[in-house]
């Protein structure tokens, strides 16, 4: 299945705190065109030579402004080598997606997209993610859901 690799994406889940999150971050795209109005993770393609975390970091300095602490992984179903525990975006691109909250700066809008929200939990799906993110909020919800049923001194 997996006869030609993808090209390796990473996607920021942005939240507003790591241990007990309660909103996530959309991003709305400009372009290309079939995308443009799609809303999506911020993030983008990992450049040769450089690592995930590298790309992450850089991403989102370049379309939000700001600098991240990352989290944890959020894993998908792909499988192998560079793949693994990524999701499919289409036949050509597997992204990689991790939790990561804002340490300096305010997200702006500054490449890419023209509007960002940040989503109560109970209102993630009022934006129109791309269709290849749906499965990636929907285990991003979980993931929040967890996380925020929990107490800070509960036993998990
Ligand atoms: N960043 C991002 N890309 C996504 C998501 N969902 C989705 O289908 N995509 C697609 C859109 C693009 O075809 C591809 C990622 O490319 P990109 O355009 O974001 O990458 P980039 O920032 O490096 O942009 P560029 O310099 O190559 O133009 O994955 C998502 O949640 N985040």
């Amino acid at each position: 299945m997996t006869d030609v690799s993808r090209r390796l994406v990473v996607g920021a889940a942005l939240v507003d705190d790591l241990e007990r999150p309660t909103r996530l971050l959309a991003a709305r795209r400009t372009e290309p065109p079939a995308l443009a109005g799609g809303w999506e993770l911020p993030g983008g393609k990992v450049e040769p030579g450089e690592s995930l975390e590298q790309a992450w970091h850089r991403e989102l300095a370049e379309e939000l402004g700001v600098q991240v602490e990352l989290g944890d992984r959020v894993p998908g179903p792909l499988r192998g080598d560079a793949e693994e525990g990524a999701w499919p975006l289409g036949p050509s691109y597997a992204m990689h997606v991790r939790l990561a909250v804002v340490v300096t700066g305010e997200p702006q809008p500054l490449d890419e997209h023209d509007a960002l929200r940040w989503l109560p939990v109970a209102q993630l799906y009022d934006v129109g993610w791309l269709r290849d993110d749906r499965p990636v909020i929907e285990a991003v919800e979980r993931w929040i859901t967890s996380r925020s049923g929990h107490t800070s001194s509960g036993p998990n």
